[in-house]
Parts: C-alpha cells; sequence; structure tokens
C-alpha cells in the first residue's frame, strides 16, 4: 500500500469515528500515525534533507522573503512583475511559470525578496506535478502570499491551507507554547499551568504511546492547546509563516462582492491587471505582517539618518545582530552603545550592551573600546 493510500484510509477511519470519551484515544492514535505518515510523504528519500529541488531554490538576498503560492493563472506573476520590476512572464494558460522567479523591491528601507512561483494544484504535498518543491520553498520564505482568485475564493484557499499545513507549514499561527522532555525512567508526567480546554491525559498518552515515547516530562502552557499541537510539538519539524490571503482579479466583480470579501481573515483584494489596492493596502499589510525592525544609526554629535535604516528581523534584532549587519568586524571594538526610541528605559536614551533587543524605529550610536 502506498503512503498516500495508508493517509486516504486513517483520514477515512477518522471521519467515521464519533469524537467522544470512548473514543478519545484511539482518535489520539490516529492523528499521531497520521502525522508520522505525512512526514513520510515530504521527507525527500536519499540525500538533500527537506529542502527545495533543484531548480527551484534560489540565491537569496535582502533582509525577507515572500513566497506566492496559488492554483495556475490567478495572476501570480503579474503582481510579482509590479511589485518589483523583474519581468516574470504571465500569459493566459496554466502553467505559465515553470520554475522559481526571484525579484527584489524595498519597502520602508528594507530590501525584501519576492519569489514567484509556479502554480500548484490538489494533492501537491502528495507529489503530484511540482508541488513539493514549489511547497518546499515556501516553507523557507518569512511571509507567504496566498493567492486567489477572487471568483472562487473560499474553495481554493480550503485546499492550498491544507496542502500547506500537509507540508509541515502552519500559517499566522505562533509555535505551541508545549514542551516535551525526554527521561530514561519514571514514566509519563504531564504539568498543565493552565485548565486544559481541548486536550486531556488520555489523548496526550495516545500520542506519545504511538511515538514510543515511554518516559517524558508534558508541560502545556496554552489552555487552548489541541492534540494537532501536541503532535506539531513531538514531530518539531513545523515551521510558523505568517500569511496575506491575496484577493487577486477584483477587477472581475462589484463592488457589494468586494465588501463580503473583506470578512475572509488576513485578507486584502486586489487587481493585479489594473493596480487597484496594491500599493496603499496589500505593501501596508505585507509589511506588518513581516514584522521588519528598523534601526537608524546616528553618529556620535550628529543628526541620525533617516535614509537609510539597517533593517532586521524579529527574531534577530538585538545589537549584537545590528553589528553584524553593518560588517563584520564591528563587534571587536565595541564598547557599548547608546540606543534612544520604544527599546530605551528612558526617553534620554540608554546605554546598553550587545545583548539588548532593538525596537521598530530605534536610534542607535555606537561606542569604540
Ligand atoms: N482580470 C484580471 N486578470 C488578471 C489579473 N491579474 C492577472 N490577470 C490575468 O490572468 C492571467 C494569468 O496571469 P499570470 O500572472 O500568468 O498568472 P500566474 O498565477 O502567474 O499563472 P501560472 O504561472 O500559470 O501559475 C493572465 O491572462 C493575466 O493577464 C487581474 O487583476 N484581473
Ligand atoms: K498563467
Ligand atoms: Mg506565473
Amino acid at each position: 500500500m502506498t503512503t498516500v493510500q495508508k493517509i486516504k484510509d486513517i483520514e477515512e477511519e477518522m471521519a467515521k469515528t464519533q469524537k467522544n470519551k470512548a473514543t478519545e484515544y484511539h482518535l489520539g492514535q490516529l492523528k499521531a500515525k497520521l502525522a508520522k505518515l505525512r512526514r513520510e510523504l515530504i521527507t525527500p528519500s536519499g540525500s538533500g534533507g527537506g529542502g527545495p529541488g533543484i531548480g527551484f531554490d534560489v540565491a537569496r538576498t535582502g533582509v525577507a522573503s515572500v513566497g506566492f503560492i496559488g492554483f495556475p493563472s490567478v495572476g501570480k506573476s503579474t503582481l510579482m512583475s509590479g511589485l518589483t520590476g523583474t519581468v516574470s512572464e504571465a500569459a493566459s494558460y496554466e502553467f505559465t511559470t515553470l520554475t522559481t522567479v526571484p525579484g527584489t523591491m524595498t519597502y520602508n528601507g528594507a530590501r525584501l525578496q519576492i519569489l514567484d512561483l509556479p502554480g500548484i494544484i490538489q494533492g501537491a504535498k502528495d507529489g503530484k506535478g511540482r508541488g513539493k518543491q514549489v511547497i518546499a520553498v515556501a516553507r523557507t520564505c518569512n511571509l507567504i502570499f496566498i493567492v486567489l482568485d477572487v471568483l472562487k475564493p473560499l474553495v481554493d484557499l480550503k485546499i492550498l491551507t491544507d496542502e500547506l499545513e500537509g507540508f509541515g507549514i502552519r500559517l499566522n499561527k505562533q509555535p505551541p507554547r508545549i514542551t516535551v522532555k525526554k527521561k530514561e525512567t519514571g514514566g509519563i508526567q504531564i504539568i498543565n499551568t493552565v485548565p486544559l480546554t481541548k486536550i486531556d491525559a488520555g489523548e496526550i498518552k495516545a500520542v506519545l504511546q504511538e511515538y514510543r515515547m515511554t518516559s517524558c516530562t508534558v508541560t502545556i502552557h496554552e489552555p487552548d492547546a489541541t492534540v494537532e499541537d501536541f503532535i506539531d510539538v513531538v514531530e518539531g519539524n513545523r515551521v510558523y509563516v505568517p500569511a496575506v490571503v491575496v484577493l487577486n482579479k477584483i477587477d472581475a466583480i462589484s463592488i457589494e462582492e468586494i465588501d463580503l470579501l473583506y470578512k475572509i481573515p488576513n485578507s486584502v483584494p486586489i487587481s493585479s491587471k489594473l493596480w487597484l489596492n496594491i500599493d496603499d493596502e496589500l505593501k501596508e499589510v505585507m509589511w506588518k505582517k513581516l514584522d521588519l525592525v528598523r534601526v537608524y544609526t546616528k553618529p556620535k554629535g550628529k543628526q541620525p539618518d533617516y535614509t537609510q535604516p539597517v533593517v532586521l528581523r524579529r527574531s534577530k534584532c538585538t545589537v549584537s545582530a545590528f553589528c553584524d549587519s553593518i560588517h563584520k568586524d564591528i563587534k571587536r571594538d565595541f564598547k557599548n552603545a547608546m540606543v534612544y526610541g520604544t527599546s530605551a528605559k528612558h526617553s534620554r536614551g540608554q546605554k546598553v550592551g550587545l545583548d539588548h533587543v532593538l525596537e521598530d524605529e530605534d536610534i542607535i550610536t555606537l561606542f569604540k573600546k
């Protein structure tokens, strides 16, 4: 039996099983089995790790990357060409784009890499078309644009989200605050710092049993944690990526219909053909989702340079990271820094060291030894 078939069988069994106290353990086990099979499916056989295939992986530039995921001919390339000035061929036939096409754009002083990708189809994560390579690129991006044709947005959104989820990508979600620590002996211990509403000890044990983890300490800090969240932590190879739902081709529908679309969470209706709602709205939403940190340098005794911020990612925005992004040797002579702005304790600034975490629009002066 193929892995895809095994997955289908388990999904069918889960659909048939009603959720109640008596079936909880069994369902937990099925969900864990499913997660293991999905992992088999997305792990390439042989060497090479989980990265994108040849021709799909491109050199990374800029401070952050945005990847486009969508069905064929929804207008991904039209949008990418307009944003970056790089020509990615657009045409009325499907699968015009056959590989990753990179471009760059500058927004708020940040250089961003935009990756136009081939269209994917349902079943991509299970190996249909080039879908696996495409989704593997999306996995490495800092933001995903899910591009939809406005005429059938909801059905398509569900299919695409499932494809990405099936590949271990979690959209617009934080990593669950759950830890699992293996022990030599002592059985399973569950510590929850909050009352749990969506998972219970039975389900947790079912999952651990499936993974042959007989002794460990599970700590859960999240009241709404689900068994899926728990499996994600046990599996450990998930990526948490923000996403924007881009509803393209609004020029083809009426104003009343556009109003309804605004109800889709994290969505922005646009027309890439007529360039509507992109400069004033899509780019702004993109910027917010990227959550970048701009830092202005102020030479000693002079005004800050507001024209060229050093842009850092939120996950790496210490004074140390700031130094590294200017020059690899700067830290050698570093004595301390004065920081003004949100991250500083006082309005007159704060003297800080390399570990200090910077905030967006902070101003910094470095002092040498
Ligand atoms: N009406 C309308 N048509 C659009 C819009 N954006 C793109 N199109 C048209 O849609 C067709 C497909 O556009 P592409 O940019 O090639 O779409 P794609 O998603 O890159 O397609 P693949 O690379 O084949 O997956 C072209 O004929 C475009 O002119 C839009 O905002 N409105
Ligand atoms: K096309
Ligand atoms: Mg294209």
